[in-house]
């Protein structure tokens, strides 16, 4: 990562606290509506893809942490925690989503409020905000316009403008997590908030997620490319085994990889296997792809479609899937 220091906003370099040499640690949330580019963010932010993105909304279900180190200016080590976009709960799911995002703003040193520079800023905006005074009144909030390559500076300038209205902001950042437009900058201001500190995790982890929770992650994420807009909600993956393959040369190992993909009824295992399961064979090509530099092997990715009814709305079946709860 690239230092920026001439853009570090000069009131932020000089709040008070410790000064620059020392370390700082601690956690760090985004907020905003579903779609609002927060988990591309925080990949851009790590440098490596843990959090699953979507062009559906509402496709982030875990608390994925992602750890960012900085060796100076300031140095010290930013866990993000990856929030589920907040909405209105309308199933047993929904609920804990909402827990887990009203937990999360209490635990957090610095919230990120984000919101896209191409969307005008509008009720959802406002209520997140609102919840974020009444849930976590001391916690700072750094405002940041986000997919600031979609519309003219002068727009970003108007909606940095729109956005300072809507409540009290300790920064305001505009990025652009796919241009990697100023995501360090970002880093540095969140950072700034941190409280002084060691380091909390070793410098070169950048997610404390079991493996089996990304593998999931990923076949999920290949699973939803491209499947009707209902089915988002209705599929979850869990990793029945992973096994390194026996007999395998040292310098060429293969894992394999066992999950079952859940369905929640018996008229969606067909739109996921797609035409004689070439969907399917899709689905576990791309996840593949994304598990082998993960394990650091080839890999054979042995994914089975099955039917759990109606999981959503059962507290033992969304046990048995990982939502604990
Ligand atoms: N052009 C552009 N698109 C972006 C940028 N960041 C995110 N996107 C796109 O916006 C969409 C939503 O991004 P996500 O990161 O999944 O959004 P999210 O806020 O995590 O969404 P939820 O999981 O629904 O809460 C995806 O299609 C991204 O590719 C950006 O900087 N520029």
């Amino acid at each position: 990562m690239t230092e920026q220091p001439n853009q570090v906003p000069a009131d932020s370099a000089s709040r008070g606290g410790p000064a620059e040499s020392q370390p700082r640690s601690g956690f760090a949330c985004f907020v905003g509506r579903p779609n609002a580019g927060k988990s591309t963010l925080l990949n851009a932010m790590v440098g490596q893809k843990i959090a699953i993105t979507s062009d559906k909304p509402q496709t982030t279900r875990r608390a994925i942490r992602g750890i960012v180190n900085r060796v100076d200016n300031p140095a010290g080590q930013l866990i993000v925690v990856d929030t589920p976009g907040l909405h209105k709960p309308r199933t047993l799911l929904g609920e804990r989503l909402g827990d887990v995002v009203r937990s999360t703003f209490a635990e957090v040193d610095v919230i990120g409020l984000c919101v896209p520079a191409n969307q005008k800023i509008g009720p959802g905006d406002r209520r997140i905000a609102a919840e974020l005074s009444e849930l976590a009144p001391r916690t700072p909030v750094v405002g940041v316009v986000t997919k600031t390559d979609t519309v003219p500076a002068g727009a970003v300038a108007e909606q940095l403008l729109e956005l300072s209205q809507v409540r009290e902001f300790a920064d305001l950042v505009p990025v652009s997590a796919r241009a990697g437009y100023q995501v360090d900058l970002l880093v540095q201001v969140l950072m700034r908030q941190l409280p002084p500190g060691p380091p909390l995790y070793p410098a070169d982890t950048v997610t404390d997620e079991p493996t089996e929770t990304l593998i999931a992650e990923l076949v999920r994420e290949a699973a939803l490319d491209g499947v009707r807009d209902e089915l988002p909600h209705s599929l979850a993956v869990t990793v029945d085994e992973i096994l390194p393959r026996e007999g395998r040369a040292a310098d060429n190992p293969l894992t394999d990889v066992y999950v079952t993909l859940w369905v929640e009824r018996d008229s969606q295992k067909p739109i996921v296997l797609g035409p004689k399961g070439s969907r399917l064979a899709g689905i576990g090509r791309r996840a593949r792809a994304e598990i082998e530099p993960l394990l650091g092997s080839k890999v054979y990715l042995n994914v089975h479609v099955a039917v759990a009814k109606d999981w959503q709305r059962d507290p033992k079946k969304l046990r048995k899937l990982g939502f604990d709860g």
